[in-house]
């Protein structure tokens, strides 16, 4: 199967402390693929270095067949990689409608000041932002709040607008780092199925995830990282019954 992102021996440190020390794994393109692993792991570094936000200090890391180890954020969201934020990042006064414009406009190609002139083309191009935002409201059920500011918002509809957010790039690979931390359970549910939705329209997903009935329920492979490496991967059923995997997450030495 071809793979969305494929890493190889990423290692990255951090004040002489090596909190990646060669990772190994790969996305099957439209798979919704799990990253598990004891707390402290590496798991969230993985995706800021995979992501841009830091430098991999050693490794591979391939989107498709392009290799974007150190690649800039932006130019990674051009190429079609995306991972959500908490909103808490970004500028909780502004309506739901207003966050989803403004993380579309992001995108590379949306010059500032095209947008201050207001040419004919950046007003069309608002114009199908504006459809975009409207078209992923109504599909993750957030249309009936686009006006409301973000605060007022429910934990889980929060959730929904970070997922919201990141389909506004249009991405190939979404990376979710606990979308689903914080939510009571009927919101889960509903954010595991426009996840699931999401993933059967083509959408590859690589997630994070403490919750072990969420994760076999929804991913395959499973990939489980501990002290900054890949320990296994396959089902969620061969990765639970792997003594190793069983081993670090008691904390034990292996
Ligand atoms: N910017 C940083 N500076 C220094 N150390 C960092 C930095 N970012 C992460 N670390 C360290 O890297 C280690 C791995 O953290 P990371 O958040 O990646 O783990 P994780 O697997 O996502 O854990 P959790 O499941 O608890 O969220 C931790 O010891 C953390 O303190």
């Amino acid at each position: 199967m071809t793979a969305a992102l494929t890493i190889h021996g990423l290692k990255l440190g951090f004040y002489g402390v090596q909190v990646l020390r060669g990772v190994d794994f790969a996305v099957p393109q439209g798979s919704f693929t799990g990253l598990i692993g004891p707390n402290g792991a590496g798991k969230s570094t993985l995706f800021n270095a995979v992501s841009g936000l830091y430098r991999p200090q050693a490794g591979s890391v391939r989107l498709g067949t392009t290799e974007t180890a150190g690649m800039p954020p932006e130019k990674l969201v051009a190429a079609g990689l995306v991972r959500s934020f908490q909103l808490a990042r970004g500028f909780p006064k502004l309506s739901v409608f207003q966050h989803l414009m403004l993380y579309g406009a992001d995108q590379p190609g949306e010059g500032l000041l095209a947008g201050l002139i207001g040419t004919g083309g950046a007003k069309r191009r608002e114009a199908e932002l504006s459809e975009r935002a409207f078209g992923i409201a109504r599909r993750l059920k957030l249309d009936h709040v686009l006006d409301n500011p973000v605060t007022a918002l429910s934990g889980g509809q929060k959730k929904l607008v970070e997922i919201g957010r990141a389909l506004m790039a249009e991405p190939k690979l979404l990376l979710l780092d606990e979308p689903m931390a914080g939510v009571n359970p009927s919101l889960t549910e509903q954010i595991a199925a426009h996840l699931v939705a999401l993933n059967r329209d083509g959408l590859t997903i690589c997630l994070i995830e403490h919750d072990m009935g969420l994760i076999k329920k929804l991913c395959a492979p499973v990939i489980v990282m501990a002290e900054g490496k890949t320990l296994t991967q396959g089902t969620f059923d061969e990765v639970a019954a792997d003594t190793r995997v069983q081993e670090a997450y008691l904390g034990r030495r292996h």
